[in-house]
């Protein structure tokens, strides 16, 4: 048996819509795999009750397909289902390594990342790798559809906030404009190549001016209850910048050192002024998916 851990990701961090992404430190997933004539799927843990067990509809069923490794996999949760956290990566990255090492196909952390995007075409039509690409190399990364993904490593502070409230990417996906202009063009170029240097220099001011985003943010924004107040109350707690995580209904804020706990409060209380339950991950950016 082999057994991987794969962390929670976020993706898009405002100015980076389908390219940019950072693995977190809390929570992860955990699949052990062990070697059988068909794939057969168990999950336990977070949302396990509405994660489908056919490895048909179960984004590790199509990794295991793409890696012709058929195996008994055991998912245990840690990323809630439909949490903007990059659930579905984190089964799909920790599976990807696993099988890997099952059966010593021989791959690398790069290589991998096209398999377990495979598995995110499952969930949302499409073979999107911005959370997966995180969530198998770790760190701060960028993904190009015909290069691959970088990774830097980077040392960041950050609160995700999660709300009782379910949006699917596939919604999410349904509210992006079709175009921007030229205006909203330059400002998000400017954005998201400030927040790249933040992330270059480990710097929460840089990489929270970088979140701005004046496209797609604004449109999903109206599919969270509450979102409005809490990016308030976290940038008066001390946030150096807010945005949606992935695709929502999580919140993510930037921040020092040492301003976690005040902003977590102040998010959670923030949704229950909404009338919207949540919990907040004091966590940073961390590291890859790993072999335990
Ligand atoms: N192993 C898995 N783990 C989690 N969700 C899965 C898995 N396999 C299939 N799914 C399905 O994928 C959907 C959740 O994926 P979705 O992309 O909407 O959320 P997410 O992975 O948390 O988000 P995001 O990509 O926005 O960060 C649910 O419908 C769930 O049933
Ligand atoms: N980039 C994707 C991430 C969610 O899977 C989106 O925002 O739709």
């Amino acid at each position: 048996m082999v057994t991987a851990r794969a962390p929670a990701t976020s993706a898009n961090l405002g100015s980076g819509f389908d390219t940019f992404g950072v693995a977190l430190s809390h929570p992860a997933d955990t699949v052990s795999v062990e070697r059988a004539a068909e794939t057969t799927i168990e999950v336990t843990g977070a949302g396990a009750d509405f994660i489908p067990t056919d490895p048909e509809k179960n984004v590790v069923g199509a990794v295991a397909d793409a890696l012709e490794a058929p195996a008994h996999i055991h998912i245990d949760k840690g990323v809630r289902p439909s949490s903007g956290l990059g659930s579905s990566a984190a089964s799909a990255a920790a599976a990807a390594v696993a099988l890997n090492e099952l059966y010593d196909r021989g791959y690398g952390r790069h290589d991998l990342v096209p398999v377990a995007a495979e598995g995110e075409a499952v969930v949302s039509g499409e073979a999107h790798a911005d959370n997966v690409a995180p969530a198998l190399l770790g760190g701060f990364t960028i993904v190009r559809s015909d290069d691959g993904a970088t990774s830097v490593e980077t040392n960041l502070s950050l609160v995700a906030c999660l709300p009782e409230v379910v949006v699917s990417t596939r919604d999410a996906r349904g509210v992006v404009p079709d175009s921007v202009s030229m205006a909203d063009h330059v400002e998000t170029v400017g954005n998201a190549a400030t927040l790249t240097a933040g992330m270059c220099r480990s710097d929460p001011r840089l990489v929270g001016r970088g979140l701005d985003d004046p496209v797609v943010t604004p449109a999903r924004a109206d599919l969270i209850t509450g979102y409005a107040g809490v990016r308030e109350a976290a940038l008066a707690a001390g946030a150096t910048g807010v945005t949606v995580s992935g695709a929502g209904p999580s919140v993510l804020a930037v921040c020092e050192p040492g301003r976690r706990r005040a902003i977590a409060s102040a998010m959670v209380e923030g949704f229950a002024d909404a009338g919207v339950g949540a919990r907040a991950y004091q966590t940073a950016v961390g590291d890859g998916t790993r072999v335990l």
